[in-house]
């Protein structure tokens, strides 16, 4: 099992799929199949039951996970405790990106629910996670200036 966590933006989803398409194992994305479950986008879960309902939704999912997967977790996933120890159970890969990376891949993007406000807010937001990324990685892989070929040659040889 190998659970790709990091900050919005920071290339889960990209390096998910092309860790999976190298290594045959299925790749989930989490916020995908969580949408999928509910019938209802992120963005209106947020809306119409509140971030808690959509957290717990996210734990829901990681304790039913069973089967070998390279998963492109939630930005937030590492923010309950338990979500850390569950995903003790695989590789935890941590994309640590700078937030000026985060910023020009992000600037312009209308669809995340929590990447709104202004940026000293949300570089609050991105500030405040840094500990708990590190805390819940096996393995860190610095991306700026990488492109996505160059990061998942580093995952799967992290592997090993
Ligand atoms: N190594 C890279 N170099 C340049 N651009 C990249 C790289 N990795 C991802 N991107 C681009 O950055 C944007 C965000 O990437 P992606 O959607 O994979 O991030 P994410 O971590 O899955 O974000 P989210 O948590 O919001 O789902 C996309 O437009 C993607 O094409
Ligand atoms: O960083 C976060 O808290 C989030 C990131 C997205 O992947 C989604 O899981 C959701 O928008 C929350
Ligand atoms: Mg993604």
């Amino acid at each position: 099992m190998i659970f790709l966590i990091g900050f919005m933006g920071s290339g889960k989803s990209t390096i998910a799929k092309m860790v999976s398409e190298k290594t045959n194992d299925p790749y989930i994305e989490m916020d995908q199949a969580i949408e999928e479950d509910e019938g209802m986008k992120i963005r209106d879960m947020f809306a119409l039951k509140g971030e808690e309902y959509f957290r717990d939704k996210e734990t829901e999912f990681l304790r039913n996970l069973k089967h070998d997967v390279v998963l492109s977790t939630g930005g937030g996933v590492i923010l309950r405790e338990e979500n850390r120890v569950l995903m003790e159970e695989g590789t935890v890969v941590y994309l640590k990106a700078e937030w000026a990376t985060i910023v020009e891949r992000l600037t312009g993007d209308t669809d995340r629910p929590l990447w709104k406000g202004d940026n000293t807010e949300k570089k609050k937001r991105f500030d405040e996670r840094l500990r708990l990324y590190e805390e819940a990685a096996d393995v860190v892989i610095n991306v700026d200036g990488k492109t996505p070929e160059e990061i998942s040659e580093e995952v799967i040889e992290c592997l090993k």
